[in-house]
């Protein structure tokens, strides 16, 4: 039976998977890091001050500088070749290889993409552009393994939102925090191994550095906190280390409210003050490197430390592309696939 001609095109139905992280200035001009800053800082998930209170403090103080400070800090490790962020070149080799694996299971009938919740590309055109190929299914993945409302929850409203506009809804699947999956405690004790391995002296601690978040989140109810503490613990014995070898700290405190403590900035100081002259720092929140860890713990955290007296700083990598995240990516998105396919 042939359709009406005004029919919709009818598409062999497929399933889309998105990997979405944080997000990417296109450039690092004033303008163009000011419209990043500006998309992010004014999402109620990251800051949640009233509009009337934030906004003017945001576009008439904050934006007048921080585009400034913060594009000299992404252009000391900006992909210069392919001209754009490290954060966005390493997400596209993790959505390559994962698009690879998948490949090989399920051909034509998997659609893997990325996304990015502020900056391009965005979760819209993302998510439409599978739609347009025929995705009835979505597994919606944010990349983050401990959950947090300025991360996970915002990039999956943002994905509902879109949903919001259209007339044939693709159902969805979010795919929960992953802090305590043993696939990612073993890669993340992976390649804390093959660090080590590569360095002179074994460090004597290793400072696990997350992200902050102000305090009061934890208060409210995000189990950020939590999450964070329960991946050192895991690591820990993942490594088969004791308490003294392994610490928790935070990173990135942005305005005067108190951020989640101990600072890693303040840390990585009190330990080279008390003696600790070797340490390594990792960063279990970032699934790949980015401005926070090229430069904020590159160079910020290892001159406090350095400053301070300190002498052996390992940093060790996130796990980006590392062949066991990948297969943790993929094994997470088949148990999420069942069902459906
Ligand atoms: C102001 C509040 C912020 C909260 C809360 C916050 C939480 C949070 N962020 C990440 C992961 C990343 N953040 C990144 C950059 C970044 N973060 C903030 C502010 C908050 N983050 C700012 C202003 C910036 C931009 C850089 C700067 O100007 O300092 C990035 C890197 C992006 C990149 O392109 O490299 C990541 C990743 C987590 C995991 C988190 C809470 C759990
Ligand atoms: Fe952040
Ligand atoms: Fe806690």
């Amino acid at each position: 039976m042939s359709l009406p001609p005004d029919h919709p095109a009818v598409k062999p139905a497929k399933i889309g998977v998105v990997l979405a992280n944080l997000g990417t200035p296109d450039a690092t001009d004033y303008w163009s890091m000011r419209r990043y800053l500006s998309q992010f800082l004014s999402d109620k998930r990251v800051v949640d001050y009233p509009s009337w209170k934030w906004q003017p403090l945001l576009q008439l103080i904050i934006l007048s500088k921080r585009p400034f400070a913060s594009g000299a800090a992404y252009r000391s490790i900006w992909n210069t070749e392919r001209d754009e962020s490290p954060l966005l070149t390493i997400t596209r080799q993790q959505c390559a290889a994962v698009t690879e694996a998948l490949d090989q299971k399920y051909g034509e009938q998997v659609i893997v993409d990325f996304a990015m919740r502020y900056g391009n590309p965005s979760i819209k055109s993302v998510i439409e552009r599978l739609k347009e190929q025929g995705a009835e299914r979505i597994v919606f993945f944010p990349l983050y393994p401990q959950y947090a409302g300025p991360t996970t929850a915002t990039a999956n409203d943002e994905a509902f939102r879109v949903l919001m506009q259209m007339k044939w809804q693709p159902s969805i699947r979010t795919v929960a925090a992953y802090y305590d999956n043993p696939s990612y405690i073993k890669a993340l004790a992976n390649s804390v191994r093959e660090k080590y391995a590569t360095v002179e002296k074994k460090p004597e601690i290793l400072v696990c550095s997350y992200h902050g978040v102000p305090q009061r989140y934890l208060t409210e109810g995000d189990p950020y906190h939590c999450h964070c503490q329960k991946t050192t613990r895991l690591l820990k014995e993942e490594l088969g280390w004791d308490d003294s070898q392994i610490i928790t700290t935070f990173q990135s405190k942005f305005g005067p409210e108190e951020w989640l403590q101990p600072y890693t900035v303040e840390e990585v100081a009190r330990l080279a003050a008390a003696g600790q002259k070797n340490i390594a720092v990792i960063s279990p929140a970032f699934s790949a490197d980015c401005i926070e860890t090229l430069e904020e713990i590159k160079e910020e955290i290892f001159e406090s430390f350095e400053e301070a007296g300190g002498q052996d700083f390992t940093y060790v990598p996130c796990l980006n592309d590392n062949p066991d995240h990948i297969d943790m990516m993929v094994e997470i998105i088949n148990r999420e696939l069942m069902g459906w396919i």
